[in-house]
């Protein structure tokens, strides 16, 4: 194994970044990025909000109204329930803190005097405990409430966000600028959140207004508990983290110690045992390790804290005991004004209101998000596919019952997504005949499957134009060209589902099975039919030494294996199961038998000829053989275009890229046989 050296530059540092609205710090092996600010903006408290003005409040509340009240819609009377029970969770401590106050006073009042008002305490001691089992109910009540609500809440939007999901196309979904789909888990935490705003706006309410009430300087103790949340929440403290922000491992001997050490996983042992690349891993590991150092790995959130100076700490620690040095300097001057139990009294309440208004001025900066999280809930309904159906009927009277015909011109395409500079597909030009078996071939990358897409209309084509039955392909509806379309493609997906579902109902499944070379695979399956082979799994738990719980979590966990091979004959029974519908005018096998041994594949390509019935068939391939001899046209690819295009004898008469990747292959053969 030849000697490697970690590189040791960071992914930034060779780019050429003018941009200068962000900064940078170096936390242990972490680069953080922040953006620059004015001097004011610095000094204005960050609440993270960015209002332009009343109308932008004004849609904002109108969006969460909307979220609530759809919210509140679908079970009113449960959602009474819940509110009625936050608004008492929101006075619940004022409460306790007033019975609890109310019996100490008393106490002191029966130890000062010698005459203790046994009535008096009495009724202080069961205001006490009402107080407790109010709380404790309330407390239990919301606990069995909030998940029904949380159910009916996510089931709801969870059926919005399939339908709008489902509804959209590959160029939208794979556009992440249009689509931000919040998953429903984050949508109940938003009303929890919203509710939670409540909560504690009524709660402060509740606390503010028995503060000041408080015999001997309430207002005071109030403004002054105030003082400690707005310090640590604005002007002292700047917190990164509730802005925008980006932090990223910069340190790349860090990264190859991390890359080295996954080679001791399961993951690649037969690849170490294999390649006998034992050694050399440990030797590469110690030398990263050593150029590593002791720099600190530990999280960017406690390497920024420990950077900064105490100052703000103390001042916020020492501005929240300032109800304290009020009460103490008060007592000096008017000793018999105060008593212990009053301090003891204002104490709680002082540090109950500064617990609220802190939270409180935490979440302001939550709005942001929550509000972001609403509007992108409801734009999913918003976003408009980018391929756009047409109207007219697929197969109509202009339509061949020979299958589809396709005529490509002038045709050019890019992935909205792609990275790549040149097209995918480069002014391809060529006419595809109704009834006729088209062979695709070309090297990886040359654009074979991105043409059967664009044939499928899975995306647009950029310039030129695609004619189905001499009609432009946009015309038609989607559903109707869909359903008329057949695609078994190499990138198969079983559904998690049983087998029988894979395939299609279980009228007919078992003659698509064997059509697609399936039967035998599900034969050997324990559970036939039945067989779910990615299905969704969420089984926990930690059976050591527990036989009985050990072999049940075993087999909660167990999924039926099947080769790549085996799942792609299932995955082609499906395909055999849509031609049944007598609906498909145009089928593609786009490389469906990569893994499948060359008698099963022959069989495939066979009986996919014969269930297409002699309407238009494409099949993508790297292999030649039968299907390139039979094929009425032969495309070959490269780079996007079609560079040839002819029969077999026609492209191997020509000399050219064909005939080329046609010898490689038939001489492997030739060698093989001398
Ligand atoms: N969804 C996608 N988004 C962006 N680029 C893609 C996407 N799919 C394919 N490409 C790019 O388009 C180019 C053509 O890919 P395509 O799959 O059409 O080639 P192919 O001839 O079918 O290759 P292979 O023989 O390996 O299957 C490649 O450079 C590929 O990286």
């Amino acid at each position: 194994m030849e000697k490697s050296k970690a590189p040791q530059e960071d992914k930034l540092e060779g780019d050429k970044l003018e941009d200068y609205s962000y900064t940078t710090v170096q936390l242990g092996i972490w680069r953080l990025l922040l953006p620059i600010e004015s001097a004011a903006s610095r000094l204005v408290p960050k609440f993270s909000l960015s209002w332009s003005g009343w109308e932008e409040i004004k849609s904002t509340l109108l969006l969460l109204w909307r979220f609530t009240r759809e919210i509140y819609m679908l079970n009113p009377t449960l959602n009474l329930i819940f509110f009625v029970l936050k608004l008492g969770a929101g006075i619940e401590g004022t409460l306790m803190l007033y019975a609890s106050g109310l019996l100490l006073r008393t106490v002191e009042t029966g130890l000062i005097s010698g005459h203790p008002d046994s009535n008096a305490i009495m009724r202080a001691v069961a205001l006490r405990v009402i107080c407790g089992v109010f709380s404790s109910t309330l407390q239990w009540s919301i606990h069995h409430v909030s998940p029904i609500l949380q159910r009916q809440v996510t089931m709801h939007f969870e059926d919005y966000m399939m339908k709008e999901r489902l509804r959209l196309d590959l160029p939208t979904s794979a556009d992440k600028t249009t689509v931000s789909a919040p998953h429903v888990f984050y949508i109940w935490r938003n009303f929890q959140f919203l509710v939670g705003v409540f909560e504690r706006m009524f709660r402060l309410i509740a606390q503010i207004t028995f503060t000041i009430q408080q015999p001997s300087g309430g207002i005071t103790l109030t403004l002054l508990s105030l003082v400690s949340p707005i310090l640590s929440t604005g002007f002292l403290r700047k917190n990164p983290w509730k802005g925008s922000f980006v932090y990223y491992v910069s340190n790349l001997d860090y990264l190859r110690v991390g890359a080295l050490n996954m080679f001791a996983s399961e993951e690649y042992r037969e690849e170490i045992i294999a390649g006998h690349l034992g050694s050399w891993v440990v030797r590469e590991y110690e030398r990263a390790r050593k150029a590593l150092g002791k720099i600190s790995d530990a999280n960017p959130y406690s390497l920024y804290a420990t950077q900064a100076t105490p100052i703000p700490n103390i001042v916020t620690n020492l501005s929240g005991d300032l109800p304290t040095f009020y009460w103490a300097a008060s007592a000096l001057f008017d000793p018999r004004a105060f008593s212990i139990t009053s301090f003891a009294i204002l104490q709680q309440h002082a540090q109950a209101l500064r617990f609220t208004v802190s939270i409180l001025f935490s979440e302001v900066s939550g709005i942001q998000d929550c509000v972001t999280m609403t509007r992108d809930l409801y734009k999913m309904a918003e976003v408009k596919n980018k391929i756009v159906d047409g109207d007219r009927p697929y197969p109509n009277s202009t339509s061949s019952d020979k299958g589809m015909e396709f005529e490509l011109r002038n045709v050019s395409f890019t992935y909205p997504s792609g990275t790549s500079k040149e097209n995918t597909i480069r002014n391809l030009s060529c006419k595809i005949s109704a009834g006729h078996l088209v062979v695709i071939v070309g090297p990886n990358g040359s654009g074979k499957s991105s043409l059967i897409k664009l044939l499928n209309r899975l995306y647009d084509v950029d310039s030129g134009e695609i004619l189905v039955d001499g009609i432009p392909i946009t015309e038609y509806r989607l559903a109707d060209l869909h359903r008329a379309q057949a695609l078994l493609t190499q990138d198969h997906k079983l559904y998690p589902l049983t087998l029988a579902e894979n395939i299609n109902d279980m009228e007919m499944v078992e003659k698509a099975a064997e059509a697609g070379g399936a039967d035998q695979v599900i034969s050997k399956l324990k559970d036939g039919f039945d067989t779910k082979l990615d299905p969704i799994q969420t089984a926990y738990g930690s059976a050591k030494g527990h036989k009985k719980l050990e072999s049940i979590l075993e087999n909660l966990e167990k999924k039926a294996d099947v080769s790549g091979g085996e799942k792609q004959r299932i995955v082609a029974a499906r395909t055999f199961m849509r031609f049944s519908s007598g609906n498909i005018r145009f089928a593609v096998a786009d490389e469906p038998s990569s893994a499948l041994d060359p008698k099963a594949e022959h069989k495939l390509f066979q009986r996919l000829r014969e269930s297409g019935g002699g309407k238009t068939m494409i099949f993508v391939t790297h292999r030649f053989g039968h299907l390139t001899k039979y094929a009425n046209l032969i495309i070959c690819m490269k780079d996007g275009e079609a560079v040839e295009t002819g029969t077999h004898q026609e492209l191997m008469a020509r000399g050219g890229e064909y005939s080329e990747l046609y010898n490689v292959q038939a001489q492997a053969f030739a060698d093989s046989a001398l």
